[in-house]
């Protein structure tokens, strides 16, 4: 397994070791014992599963508060997606800068996203599948957005077209007008 840091503290990529043969390959896509051997020890309750139709669906950007912050595994199960994390921790010295990675069913890359980030990913694949391990529960009340085309984050997604996005996420708030419910170093 490959761990691979990124600009921001946390948010790493991690590409397990596929062994192939004649079959295809296998994979461990979560070891809890070998991630921990890694520094990444995470106890995940809940795995989530969406289909994606069309290409240039966007969906984000998601967090949930405090006390049902979420840290999520983020992999592509068919297709192709660009995941990306936006650092929204107040008083981070990377405040409201993101990543993005390329996670394809091809490549098997994963996301570690921390709590205190936005997540959310774009399709680049028509039927693209995400499939993500999350550390609580969803919990509705605590559910939140923050805009994907937000110009103070400046995402480049890529995008040829207008995004396919939900009514929430359509009508998500500006970073400018979001007081975070998290604070660096918590
Ligand atoms: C996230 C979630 C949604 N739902 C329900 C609520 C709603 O009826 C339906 C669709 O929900 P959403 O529109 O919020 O789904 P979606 O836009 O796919 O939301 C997800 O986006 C990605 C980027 C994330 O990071 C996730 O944490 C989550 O926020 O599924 C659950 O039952 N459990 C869950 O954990």
């Amino acid at each position: 397994m490959l761990i691979q840091d990124t600009a921001l503290e946390g948010v790493k990529i991690i590409i397990p070791t596929r062994f192939g043969d004649s079959r295809g390959f296998f994979s461990e896509s979560w070891s809890r014992q070998t991630f921990a051997r890694h520094g990444i020890d995470i106890d995940f309750v809940q795995d989530n599963h969406s289909l994606s139709a069309k290409v240039g669906t966007v969906r984000g950007l998601h967090f949930q508060s405090p006390p049902h912050a979420q840290e999520k595994l983020v992999r592509c199960g068919r297709g192709s997606m660009y995941d990306v994390a936006v650092d929204i921790r107040r008083g981070s010295p990377t405040y409201g800068m993101w990543v993005g990675a390329d996670l394809s069913f091809e490549n098997g890359k994963q996301l570690l996203v921390p709590r205190g980030f936005l997540h959310g990913f774009v399709t680049r694949a028509p039927d693209t599948e995400i499939i993500y391990k999350c550390s609580d529960y969803y919990a509705p009340d605590c559910d939140g957005a923050v805009r994907f085309d937000d110009p103070d984050i400046g995402i480049d997604w890529g995008l040829t077209g207008a995004a396919i996005l939900s009514d929430k996420d359509a009508t998500a708030q500006r970073l400018v007008d979001f007081d975070s419910p998290f604070t660096y170093g918590d």
